[in-house]
């Protein structure tokens, strides 16, 4: 089986272009493909495989094996796959996920795709769709329309935003982005009880209403340099809690994504780059 090692800023998949349908035993390959020691190492394995709505379709598994329903770092991959490996004939291409058609545009020189412009679609605010259940519920707050909760670890509580872009986010601002919070509590707010499908947790450091910096620890995953739904999650809760205006620079560990929640049409945009690695072919 041929494949690409890709990575949108340092979020890495191993890519691999099917003419028809997933292989057999799909969730064991990408345990088996993710390991960093024993594989070709990669947060995640991604396929395209033909859509009959969209350009292409696109399915992602965390390297834990679980399939996630969004990934924005892996559009943005396969959306440079596309113009440069398989038709170069449009900019603007649709893209089938588990989140729905996603629109994407493509800013390309010389016949290489520079930057990626993805609509990343509305996002989802209602506790049951996100989800996120609290046992707390009474305490709960709500500002803006965004769900506010806490979870206690430790005897400490983490204040945390909910959204869904297709998957769970909680964002929680800190006062610094440690190791500590991200690898030690990361983990535990994940796994919490609050969130039955799991979450992407998101810490964040608001220097400007147009500037955050964030990491993230990744349900399925664990910490990665970059989560571009997370960055978009990011952008809604601290617009919502009054912190953020509608567009920012969301610094991660691997660089920087433009998010922009447009008004007009409540979708969210965001732009960043893509970028090959290298190609090999997976033994058996
Ligand atoms: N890195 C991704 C998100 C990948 C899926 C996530 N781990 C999940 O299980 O929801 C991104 O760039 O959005």
């Amino acid at each position: 089986m041929k494949f690409h090692k890709m990575h949108g800023l340092g979020n890495d998949f191993v890519v691999v272009h099917m003419e028809d349908t997933l292989p057999d035993d799909v969730l064991e390959l990408a345990k088996k493909v993710c390991d960093r020691h024993t594989g070709v190492g990669a947060d995640g394995l991604v396929f395209i495989l033909p859509s009959e709505q969209a350009d292409l379709q696109m399915r992602i598994f965390n390297s834990d094996g679980t399939e996630a329903q969004q990934c924005g770092n892996a559009v943005r991959c396969v959306s440079k796959y596309y113009y440069e490996r398989i038709d170069n004939r449009k900019t603007k291409i649709m893209v089938e996920t588990k989140r729905g058609i996603q629109s994407i545009v493509l800013q390309v020189e010389a016949g290489t795709v520079k930057q990626v412009q993805v609509d990343m679609g509305e996002p989802i605010l209602e506790p049951v769709q996100i989800p996120v259940k609290s046992p707390t519920i009474h305490d709960q707050v709500v500002i803006g329309e965004t769900i506010y909760d806490q979870v206690v670890i430790k005897e400490q509580a983490y204040a945390f935003s909910a959204v869904s872009m297709g998957n769970p986010h909680a964002v929680i601002e800190v006062d610094t982005l440690s190791d500590a919070l991200v690898n030690g509590i990361g983990p535990k707010i994940e796994t919490n009880e609050v969130f039955p499908e799991k979450a992407n947790i998101e810490f964040i450091d608001i220097h400007s209403p147009d500037e955050i910096s964030m990491r993230v620890w990744e349900r399925g995953v664990g910490e990665t340099m970059a989560c571009g739904s997370g960055a978009c999650a990011v952008l809604v809760a601290s617009h919502l809690n009054g912190k953020a205006a509608r567009k920012a620079t969301i610094h991660l560990l691997g660089g920087d994504l433009m998010i922009d929640w447009k008004e007009k049409n409540n979708h969210v945009y965001m732009t960043g780059p893509a970028s090959f690695v290298f190609a090999g072919e997976l033994t058996t």
